[in-house]
């Protein structure tokens, strides 16, 4: 029976869809904290809990080396992601955040670290209601201990963790269709160094295309084009939040940032997250955005290349230099960088720059979901101001 677990939550269901009498919004309300239970959800027998401090060097370790051997793999199997150590730092330790909301589980006898879950909180809004949510990530079971249903157990413990803080509703992506997505974006690659990409399988050589010609067609400037385009900086924190805070308005699904968490989520970060703005160089106003997260990706059983080192378009604005010229310096500088390719979805506005500036489409779809919310329609992904990682 397929969805046995998610028919039994509160999500959009499938026989829902097109029943206009239901209202947006909360789908259950809250329930008293005093009858949320108050203990862990039984695991089977060999297993236990226990809560991930990422502040600890060998706790956070374990957690990269169980996500570096066990998490998402593209459809192929010939990538998996490899989010650094740093990056999970930075991913699970935003404003407010919960520790008990980094869950592991253990092996009883070896206490070794076998499956992943987490949340951080977040303020997202929901066209004119802004909700504290809990954006759900990193669900990661291993290899060997697939099928044996831990992940039902794993979200119901995420979701009971999250109820004690009074918190009743999540966001979260995933590669497959579950009831029910809120929206259904398309992924885009943009190569910065072809003949890697071709090399690894990444990318395949066009058809009538010699590998010198293809080379030349992703060729970039060393330099980028827009006057007073730089790095972003500590100090450009509050004007960087007023433009954003602006921008997001435009989406009916986005986060609600505040300064510290543009602080904590778009402030340089090396190997993490690289953010530019645009400063007039009259006026020093900021009038432009980009941003990029550093996500690599294991390459699986090729002899020369062991990595390949991706960037995900984030959060951009454009109000006055042409977001096609912004997101070509994003290229431009994330190939100055190493990367070998940018990714993006088609969310926001990238869809007015993703053919121009060369990406191609690619294989799957990632589809977006709510918890305890409902939407009356699903959104165009361009509705959706909200980039997960
Ligand atoms: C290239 O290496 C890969 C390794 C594992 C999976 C995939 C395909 C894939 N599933 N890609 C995405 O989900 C994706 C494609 C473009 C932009 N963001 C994405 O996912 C983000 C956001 C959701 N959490 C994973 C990272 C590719």
């Amino acid at each position: 029976k397929k969805h046995k677990f998610w028919e039994t939550q509160p999500v959009g269901q499938f026989k829902d869809l097109g029943d206009s009498s239901l209202p947006e919004g909360p789908i259950e309300q809250p329930t008293p904290l005093s009858e949320v239970k108050q203990e862990p959800y039984n695991l089977p027998t060999p297993y236990e809990w226990i809560t991930c401090d990422m502040d600890s060097d060998e706790m956070s370790n374990e957690v990269y080396a169980l996500l570096t051997n066990n998490y998402v793999e593209d459809d192929e199997s010939m990538f998996r992601f490899n989010y650094s150590k740093e990056f999970l730092l930075w991913a699970l330790r935003p404003p407010g955040y919960y520790r008990s909301w980094h869950i592991g589980v253990r092996v009883k006898s070896s206490k070794k670290l076998v499956a992943f879950i987490t949340g951080v909180p977040a303020k997202i809004r929901v066209r004119d209601t802004v909700v504290v949510m809990a954006e759900v990530n990193f669900l990661c079971v291993h290899k060997k201990l697939r099928s044996k249903r831990l992940a039902p157990v794993m979200i119901k413990e995420v979701t009971r963790r999250v109820h004690l803080e009074n918190i009743w509703q999540a966001a979260y992506t995933a590669g497959v269709v579950l009831p029910t997505p809120i929206t259904t974006c398309q992924y885009w690659h943009r190569s910065l160094n072809p003949k890697k990409l071709i090399d690894v399988g990444f990318s395949r050589l066009g058809a009538r295309m010699t590998m010198s010609r293809t080379i030349k067609l992703y060729k970039l400037p060393d330099q980028t084009a827009t006057p007073g385009f730089r790095k972003m900086e500590p100090h450009d924190v509050p004007a960087v939040t007023r433009l954003l805070r602006n921008y997001l308005k435009l989406f009916v699904v986005a986060p609600d940032f505040d300064e510290d968490d543009v602080e904590h989520w778009l402030l340089p970060k090396e190997n993490v997250v690289d953010s530019y703005l645009v400063e007039s160089p009259d006026t020093h106003e900021i009038t432009d955005f980009c941003s990029f997260y550093t996500l690599p990706s294991s390459i699986l059983g090729n002899q020369n290349h062991s990595t390949l080192k991706a960037a995900y378009s984030y959060y951009n604005v454009s109000t006055k230099t042409p977001l096609l010229q912004l997101m070509n310096d994003a290229l431009i500088v994330a190939k100055k960088n190493d990367f070998d390719v940018f990714n993006a979805l088609d969310v926001m506005h990238n869809e007015t720059f993703l053919k121009e500036l060369k990406f191609g489409p690619g294989d799957g779809k990632l589809h977006y979901y709510l918890y305890n919310y409902r939407l009356k329609h699903v959104l165009r992904s361009s509705e959706l101001g909200l980039v997960l990682l």
